[in-house]
């Protein structure tokens, strides 16, 4: 039987490039999304036989849509080994005009995500002596983004924290819980956000004067979820061109 491995968010992006190198490296996937339409398309085009793959609809602001993910996913491949957080939204507004409702938005999206993502399937994992929890934080919690971007830069550093909180609280149960933050990385969000004649200019900034690949950032979750990775665990991996440095 094959690991069994759920990406939140993987219709399409990181999360589905993630969920591409899980499946290639022999993981049974499930592909989750907000909308199940989106999330179906996604592991047709992956799984076209469909004997190691399953769409379903998980919308990460509700624990009710975590448990019966996880349910559904126990019923059709009989355990869930690894899991990674990786939906969230961005909004730009100027960091004084917003509002506590959409600085709420955000926080709930992203990090009460991670938080309840962590609570359901750690639980499931510790309780089968084995897991691998992966979520997708970014550069911005680490240098504080821009200044439009408080609300999502302070949601990517609280899950920077409660990965540390996860992994202690989770190792005796066998699982490591790690984070992943990403710089600019080569994608449909980071197209729709930098127009072309603003490239040239992110460029420049980045040391290495490239955006980052979702392929390589599959396989960073491919190494943590292995087995052997049992010594990682509440570390936070930089992929972000040299933008920042501990
Ligand atoms: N693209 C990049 O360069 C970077 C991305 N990240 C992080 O990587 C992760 C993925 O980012 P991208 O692929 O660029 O984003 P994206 O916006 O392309 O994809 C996000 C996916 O999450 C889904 N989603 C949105 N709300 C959801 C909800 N309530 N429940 C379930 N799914 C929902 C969307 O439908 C979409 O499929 C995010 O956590 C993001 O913050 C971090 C740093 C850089
Ligand atoms: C694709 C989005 C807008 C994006 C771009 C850059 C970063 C970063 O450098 O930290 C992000 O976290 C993003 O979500």
């Amino acid at each position: 039987m094959s690991q069994v491995a759920l990406v939140t968010g993987a219709a399409q992006g990181l999360g589905l490039a993630i969920a591409s190198r899980l499946f290639a490296a022999g993981y049974a996937v499930a592909i989750t999304d907000l909308s199940l339409e989106r999330a179906q398309a996604a592991a047709d085009r992956l799984d076209p036989s469909g004997q190691r793959s399953l769409a379903l609809k998980l919308d990460v602001d509700s624990k009710a849509d975590f448990e019966a993910a996880l349910a559904a996913v126990v019923e059709r491949f009989g355990a869930l080994h690894v899991a990674v957080n990786n939906a969230a939204m961005t909004m730009t507004t100027p960091v004084m005009q917003i509002s506590p409702e959409e600085f709420d938005r955000v926080l709930s999206l992203n990090t009460r995500s991670v938080f309840v993502g962590c609570q359901v399937f750690g639980a499931h994992m510790a309780a089968a002596g084995y897991g691998r929890i992966v979520n997708m934080a970014s550069l911005a919690g680490q240098n504080g983004g821009t200044a439009t971007g408080a609300h999502y830069a302070a949601s990517k550093g609280a899950i920077v924290t409660l990965t540390k909180i996860f992994a202690k609280e989770l190792a005796s149960g066998g699982v490591t819980v790690n984070a992943i933050a990403p710089g600019p990385i080569e994608s449909p969000a980071v197209r729709a956000a930098v127009p072309p004649e603003r490239m040239e200019g992110l460029l420049a900034n980045i040391p290495v004067k490239r955006l980052g690949d979702a392929d390589f950032l599959g396989d960073l979750v491919v190494q943590l979820a292995r087995p052997e990775a049992y010594f990682t665990t509440g570390a936070t991996w930089d992929v972000n061109g040299g933008l920042f440095m501990r």
